[in-house]
């Protein structure tokens, strides 16, 4: 096993530290104090946690900090392996927070499951390690000054003894529960064999066969008591038997007394009831008779010969067939009355529809006769209106007469005259016009002429020879009014013609409108007369009409009535057969009374023979009564003769005697017996259950013994294992002791170079002691304080060797850790030490890891390793520096 790396922070004086650790002889130096020691212990407490420290687990972690961390990494058996511890510190206590173990057979976690996997692992806990393989600085004198039985557990542990000691203490304990089983069962078997002593001593069969032949007279006794018991009850079953049979004999003389009062009984009550039956009967016959004579009544009452049931079905079926025939005549009748009925109503409602309809027509006949009338009385005024517009025109007429144009042409006549006076006005105007202008003109030449110009032209004139043209002009004017006069009376005249005109145009429209009315008025006349005339032959028609309908509804009348009296009559036909009907059901009335009272009297008469036969059967109850009174009368005499009084006294003495001897004998005697018989058999039985014990304790006697000798030979082996066990122990120690001997010598002689010792001896019992040469004997306290460090030095490396011998290959050793090994040594020492780490790597050793300032030591080292602690932050460091060469060591000197 190798350290490859050892990581760790706020480690005691370290802030970050990391060191590749590689094989050879690995150096740690730097001044006191910066921190070597506690690289070392770094490596220590990252295998084995709290179980490496001396102090407790806050020491570790820098003072200030809140957690410290360490990571070794190693190799081991071929395996890679890496631990990680995380400590943790809150308040003044410090606990492990992460502890963790890597290698090839996986992870463990926690602090104990860790340690005891890297114990299993080295095969050396922590305390091992500190004795073998870790030298710590100042344990100079741990092996030295331990007692000899001290180190013999610690170099046991360390070679494995320890086990052997073990295994042949749980030999020991195994022995010793053997011997426990075994103590108990040989007690056990004592006790079984003095209680199968014990029993034997009591002759268990000589009592048996004792009890045996007392039980056996007893159950003679027993029986022997018990026949005379059956005789005693035979005797009291013979006379409890002649008590019983007379018993038996008085009852039945009690029941045929009985039976013979009940018999007697019986006849007399039954004769009563016979005479009573012979009263009934007497009276039902009386009644039958009565009845005979009532049916002979009803016979002449219904017609009847005999009351006979032929004679009365003969008479029901002559009645049926009446019956029947006037049924069938009742309900013809009946059919034809409805007939009459039926056709009478119709007729009559004929009738009325008939009459209804001339009412009808003679209505519509007035009321033509009445248009006729009114047409009639309007012809009338039309005529006259016709005669005055006639007059009318007649004066027109005549005032045409005198006129310039006939009737009809006094339009044209107004037209022509209104042409002409428009004519003569327009000449009036036209002359008036001219007349104007020519006074006009007059007037000029009048002013011209006054004013000297010529009135033609306008010319001044001097002495005017146009003088003329103004009289002239005054004749023009008067021409013109002479034909203004005439021209004003033509107007005149032609409009009194116009007005004589218009007068006559008056006269003319008036006579066409006249004619007009006339016309119209000729019009309706005619009308009038053709309505006249038409309306007066409708009515005539009407009435006609009316008059056949009526004529019809009498007939119609007539024939209903002649129906209504035919049904009237058809009607007492069904009521006389109705009658016949009556009597009939009246006869057969009759009839039924006669059946009832034949009935009636077959009754009583069958009543009466019903009686009669009771009676004869009561008598003939009663004369078997009689018979069997006789027979119980002779029982009775028999049965008295038989009883034997003396015999039952006898009886009655024998049963007391018997009956007082088995109550003795079943109430005392035998339950004494019987109860002597249980208790020895009881007791037979416990003496066979003791011989069945004795039995059983044999059987058990036999087992015991065997279990006793195979606990024997247990104990034996067992003992022999415990023996061999310590023997084991003693001789391999003894072979150990030999050669640790040895090796502890050869190392001491190899570094203490001094004459005056000449060997040391280990003992069987792990005693030190040192022989001078003289041959005196030294205990290595009494060595000096260098001389004692080598011896201590050459006991470590003796007792390594030893281990890597002894178990090289299956658990390759720890690295060899030796903290200051050199304090108390001289310079020519420490060059022994020196040889003697070559010696070691020489043989095998493959790691060995020195804290040491020496130079010699230094210059030795495959590694070396420098420590330093910051003077102002009081925080350590580690640098690997290269070994020194040849050269600087020289320099150094
Ligand atoms: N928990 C801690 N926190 C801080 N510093 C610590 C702690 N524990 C120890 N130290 C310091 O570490 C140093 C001890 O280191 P160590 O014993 O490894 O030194 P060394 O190099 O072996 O010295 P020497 O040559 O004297 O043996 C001391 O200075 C001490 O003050
Ligand atoms: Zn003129």
């Amino acid at each position: 096993m190798r350290f490859t790396r050892i990581a760790i922070r706020n480690f005691k004086p370290y802030e970050d530290a990391e060191l590749d650790l590689r094989d050879g002889v690995t150096v740690i130096h730097g001044v006191n104090g910066s921190g070597k020691s506690s690289l070392l212990e770094a490596c220590f407490f990252a295998l084995y946690g709290s179980k490496a420290l001396a102090g407790t687990l806050e020491d570790v972690v820098t003072t200030g900090a809140d957690d410290a961390e360490i990571a070794l990494e190693f190799v081991h058996d071929g395996g890679e392996y890496r631990i990680e511890r995380r400590i943790r510190v809150s308040g003044d206590r410090a606990t492990t927070a992460k502890c963790v173990l890597e290698g090839p057979e996986g992870t463990v976690e926690g602090a104990r499951d860790v340690r005891r996997h890297v114990a299993s692992l080295l095969r050396m806990d922590a305390e091992a390690f500190v004795n073998c393989a870790y030298v710590q600085q100042g344990e100079v004198n741990k092996l030295i000054n331990a007692t000899p039985s001290q180190r013999q557990d610690m170099i046991d542990d360390l070679l494995q003894l320890g086990k052997l000691e073990t295994y042949r203490e749980r030999a020991g304990n195994a022995r010793l529960g053997v011997e426990d089983v075994l103590t108990r069962k040989r007690s056990v078997l004592e006790d079984v064999e003095s209680q199968i002593e014990t029993k034997e001593e009591a002759d268990l069969h000589a009592t048996l066969n004792a009890l045996e032949s007392e039980l056996d007279s007893l159950d003679e006794e027993i029986s022997n008591y018990e026949g005379q018991r059956d005789k005693a009850k035979a005797a009291l079953d013979a006379a409890e038997a002649t008590l019983d049979e007379h018993a038996e004999k008085r009852e039945r003389l009690d029941e045929v007394e009985a039976a013979i009062e009940d018999l007697t009984a019986k006849i007399s009550t039954d004769e009563t009831k016979r005479d009573d039956l012979s009263e009934r009967v007497r009276e039902l016959d009386a009644a039958a008779d009565d009845l005979e004579s009532d049916i002979d009544d009803a016979l002449d009452r219904a017609d009847l010969d005999d009351a006979s049931d032929e004679a009365i079905a003969g008479a029901r079926e002559a009645l049926s067939e009446r019956e029947s025939g006037l049924r069938d005549d009742l309900s013809e009748a009946r059919t034809r009355a409805q007939a009459f009925e039926t056709q009478a109503e119709r007729l009559a409602e004929r009738a009325a529809d008939l009459e209804s309809r001339a009412e009808e027509k003679r209505e519509a006949a007035e009321a033509d006769a009445e248009t006729a009338a009114e047409a009639e009385r309007e012809l009338e005024s039309f005529r006259e209106t016709r005669a005055e517009l006639r007059s009318s025109l007649d004066d027109a007429e005549a005032r045409f007469e005198d006129a310039p144009v006939e009737l009809g042409e006094a339009a044209d006549l107004l037209e022509k005259r209104r042409e002409a006076r428009s004519d003569a006005r327009e000449s009036l105007a036209e002359t008036e016009t001219e007349l104007k202008n020519a006074r006009e003109r007059l007037a000029e030449a009048e002013r011209l002429r006054d004013a000297g110009k010529c009135p033609e032209c306008g010319q001044p004139v001097e002495g005017s020879p146009h003088v003329d043209a103004i009289s002239e002009r005054e004749a023009a004017v008067e021409s013109l009014e002479a034909d203004l006069d005439s021209l004003e009376s033509d107007v005149e005249s032609r409009s009194a013609a116009v007005e004589a005109a218009e007068a006559l145009v008056e006269i003319e429209n008036r006579a066409g409108s006249q004619r007009d009315k006339l016309d119209l008025a000729e019009e309706r006349i005619a009308d009038r007369e053709e309505t006249v005339e038409s309306r007066r032959e409708a009515a005539a028609e009407k009435r006609e009409a009316a008059a056949e309908l009526e004529a019809e509804a009498e007939e119609k009348r007539e024939a209903a009535t002649t129906q209504a009296e035919r049904a009237e009559e058809v009607a007492e036909t069904v009521e006389s057969l109705e009658a016949d009907l009556e009597a009939l059901d009246e006869r057969r009335d009759r009839l039924d009374r006669v059946e009832s009272l034949v009935d009636a009297r077959a009754e009583k008469i069958d009543a009466r023979d019903r009686l009669r036969e009771k009676r004869e059967t009561l008598a003939d109850v009663n004369r078997e009564r009689r018979e069997h009174l006789r027979e119980r009368r002779e029982r009775r005499d028999e049965l008295r003769e038989t009883v034997d009084e003396e015999a039952v006294e006898g009886a009655r003495q024998r049963r007391e005697n018997a009956a007082a001897y088995l109550e003795r004998v079943e109430d005392e005697v035998l339950p004494e017996l019987r109860d002597k018989r249980d208790e020895l058999q009881s007791r037979v039985g416990g003496v066979e259950a003791e011989l069945e014990q004795l039995d059983g304790l044999r059987e058990r006697r036999e087992h015991l013994s065997e279990r006793v000798d195979a606990l024997e030979s247990v104990h034996e082996e067992v003992s022999t294992l415990e023996s061999t066990y310590g023997d084991l122990r003693a001789e391999l120690r003894q072979r150990n002791v030999e050669v640790l001997e040895r090796m502890l010598n050869e190392t001491f002689d190899l570094v203490y170079a001094n004459d005056a010792y000449s060997r040391i001896r280990l003992d069987g019992e792990y005693g030190l002691t040192v022989f001078q040469k003289d041959g005196t004997a030294l205990e290595p306290e009494q060595l000096s304080g260098g001389e004692r460090a080598l011896f201590n030095l050459s006991l470590r490396c003796a007792i390594y060797r030893l281990l890597a011998e002894g178990i090289d290959g299956a658990a390759p050793l720890p690295p060899l850790i030796l903290d200051e090994p050199t304090v108390f040594l001289d310079d020519g020492h420490v060059s022994r030490l020196v040889d003697l780490v070559e010696d070691m790597q020489n043989r095998g050793v493959k790691q060995i890891l020195i804290v040491s300032h020496d130079d010699e030591l230094v210059g030795a080292a495959d590694d070396l390793v420098r420590v330093e602690k910051n003077p102002t932050t009081n925080r350590s460091t580690v640098e690997r520096t290269d070994a020194p060469t040849v050269e600087s060591a020289l320099a150094d000197d």
